[in-house]
């Protein structure tokens, strides 16, 4: 695993009162936000459905162009950037994978190396590269099966691994524990924590973003209501304030970070 990240260089990001709008509507979506996102930090963005968590990761990874304001890389304008040379840094683990046509798992994941180093010929250091994303991502095994053959979990590992093959400095992923059991959701997390690059994960799971994250940011109606270590973050009050739920607060033997279990408030007749 050292070896497969010895390129990266964690950056930092940051975004400086931006504002954008879907492009069928007026209105900004995201209004003035403004967050620092230190390198080699490992963010979660939490909050419920529609709340803006995809909308904040694609002005993160240069796709959503900011009407107001800007995300800087390093103290770099990512819009002064190229889509190529944002993709030398910027890795991205996106939520639908669609069909790829035939490809193995091994080209799947060998597609990673493009933006650093795949010339038209494989070597041997591109192959040790492609196997050892491979492998952390524990489907190796898979590697000559026929991508669109595998299953949701099984695809979402190889979609990470081809991430990692890229070496990137920032790696951003939205909702990547979608389809994975519990173990392989902690596997990836606990993964992702250890890579010397900055992440910034988005996750429905409020206790796995308790565990893994260094912060987490809560996102409400397109706005960032808090951005702070977990158990600073995620009080009962918080939390039924932003997803409409109690929450009992427990905490883990190991790590002693929070984790929550959750009910519907019960109205009396
Ligand atoms: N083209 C569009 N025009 C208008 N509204 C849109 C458009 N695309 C998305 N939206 C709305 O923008 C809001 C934010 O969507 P976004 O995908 O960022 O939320 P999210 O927090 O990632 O949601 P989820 O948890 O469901 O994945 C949603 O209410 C969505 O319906």
């Amino acid at each position: 695993m050292t070896d497969l990240f010895k390129s990266c260089h964690p950056a930092s990001l940051a975004l400086s009162n931006i504002s954008w709008a879907h492009s069928t509507t007026q209105r900004p979506f995201l209004h003035n936000l403004d967050l620092q996102i230190e390198s080699g930090e490992m963010l979660a963005v939490v909050g419920p459905n529609g709340s803006g968590k995809t909308s904040l990761l694609r002005c993160l990874y240069r796709m959503n162009k900011p009407d107001q304001g800007k995300v800087t890389l390093d103290g770099q304008d990512i819009w002064s950037l190229s889509a190529a040379q944002c993709a030398k840094r910027i890795a991205t683990v996106l939520q639908d994978t669609g069909t790829v046509l035939g490809l193995s798992v091994f080209e799947m994941v060998e597609i990673g190396l493009t933006p650093n180093s795949l010339s038209w010929k494989r070597t041997q250091k591109d192959t040790l590269m492609v196997e050892s994303a491979l492998l952390a991502l524990d489907v190796l095994h898979l590697s000559h099966r026929t991508f669109d053959t595998l299953s949701g979990g099984e695809k979402q590992r190889v979609m990470i691994a081809r991430a990692l093959a890229q070496q990137p400095d920032v790696l951003v992923l939205d909702e990547p524990t979608n389809h994975l059991d519990i173990r392989h959701q902690l596997e990836v997390l606990e993964l992702l924590s250890t890579l010397p690059c900055t992440i910034v994960v988005s996750l429905h799971d409020l206790s796995l973003a308790a565990t893994y994250a260094d912060r987490v940011l809560i996102m409400q109606s397109g706005q960032i209501v808090d951005c702070a270590p977990p158990l600073e973050a995620f009080t009962q009050a918080r939390i039924r304030q932003v997803f409409s739920v109690e929450s009992v607060t427990h905490s883990q033997p190991q790590s002693l970070r929070p984790s929550f279990s959750f009910y519907l408030e019960t109205t009396e007749d």
